[in-house]
C-alpha cells in the first residue's frame, strides 16, 4: 500500500531525475518475477547521489515511523544486494537494529542466510528496493521467518502495483507492503519530464492499459 499519496510524486521525480527509469528501445526486460516490460527502474542509482538519497530515506524514515510503532517493530532487514544499503539509512535514522538477508544460505544453522544479530522477540521490517509481484520477496519472507523473527511488514522504494499479488505472497504470508511510489507516479514524472518521444509515450501508454497483456506479447510470463 502506498504510504503518502502527497510524497510519493517527489520520490518519483527523484528517480526520473537520477535517470534511474530505464526504457527499452529494442529487446524489452524480463524481470526477475518473468514478467516482460518496455521499463526498469534501477532504484540502484539513488545510493550514488547524497542529496536525494538524504531526501528520500528521510521521506521513508518519516512515513514508516508510525509502522514500527504500531507493529512494536525492533530491527530493520536489507534484502541482498538492493535493500541493504537503504536498509542501513533507514535502521540508523529509526536507531533501530540491522540485519541483512543473504539470497542463499552461505554457513550453517541461523546465521547461513540471516547476517546480523536479532533482538530479543524480535519483529522486523523487511526492506527491498522494488516489487513487482511479490514473487521474490515471497521466498526472502519464507527464508527470514525460518530464522526466526516475526515479519509482517515490507517496505519498498517502489511497489510497480500493476500485477496481481501472487499466491502465497501477501495475502497468504499475512504480509504488508509499504511503498513510497508506484508505476502511475514514475510514469506521470516522465510525462512531466517531457523526455519521451511520440513512440516511447505509446509503449508506456500500452503497458499501463494492460501489463499482463504486454508481457506475453513480448515473451514475458502471463501469470
Ligand atoms: O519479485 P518481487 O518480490 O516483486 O521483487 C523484485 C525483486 O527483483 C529484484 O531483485 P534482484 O533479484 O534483481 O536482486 P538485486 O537486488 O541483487 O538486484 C528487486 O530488487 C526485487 O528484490
Ligand atoms: O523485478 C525486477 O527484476 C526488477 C524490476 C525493476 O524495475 N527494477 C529492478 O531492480 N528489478
Amino acid at each position: 500500500m502506498l504510504l503518502s499519496d502527497s510524497d510519493a510524486p517527489r520520490v518519483a521525480q527523484a528517480l526520473v531525475d537520477l535517470g534511474a527509469v530505464r526504457i527499452a528501445s529494442h529487446q524489452p526486460f524480463i524481470y526477475t518475477s518473468g514478467w516482460a516490460s518496455p521499463v526498469y527502474v534501477d532504484a540502484r542509482v539513488l545510493i550514488s547521489d547524497v542529496a536525494l538519497r538524504r531526501e528520500i530515506m528521510d521521506i521513508a524514515a518519516r512515513l514508516v515511523r508510525p509502522v514500527i510503532a504500531n507493529r512494536g517493530i525492533n530491527a530493520i532487514v536489507g534484502t541482498e544486494s538492493s535493500g541493504i544499503a537503504f536498509a542501513a539509512w533507514l535502521a540508523e535514522r529509526l536507531e533501530l537494529p540491522m540485519l541483512y538477508l543473504r539470497k542463499r544460505p552461505v554457513g550453517w544453522d541461523i546465521t547461513a542466510q540471516l547476517e546480523g544479530r536479532l533482538p530479543a522477540d524480535a519483529k522486523v521490517l523487511l526492506v527491498d528496493d522494488v516489487t513487482t509481484d511479490g514473487r521474490s520477496k515471497a521466498g526472502t519472507v519464507a527464508a527470514l521467518r525460518r530464522a526466526g523473527p516475526v515479519v509482517e511488514d515490507v517496505l519498498v522504494l517502489l511497489d510497480y502495483a500493476l500485477y496481481a499479488p501472487q499466491a502465497g505472497t501477501e495475502a497468504g504470508q499475512a504480509l504488508s507492503l509499504h511503498a513510497l511510489a508506484t508505476w502511475n507516479h514514475l510514469h506521470a514524472a516522465l510525462l512531466a519530464s517531457g523526455q519521451l518521444g511520440a513512440e516511447q509515450k505509446t509503449t508506456l501508454a500500452d503497458f499501463s492499459a494492460s501489463p499482463v497483456a504486454w508481457s506475453i506479447r513480448h515473451g514475458g510470463t502471463g501469470a
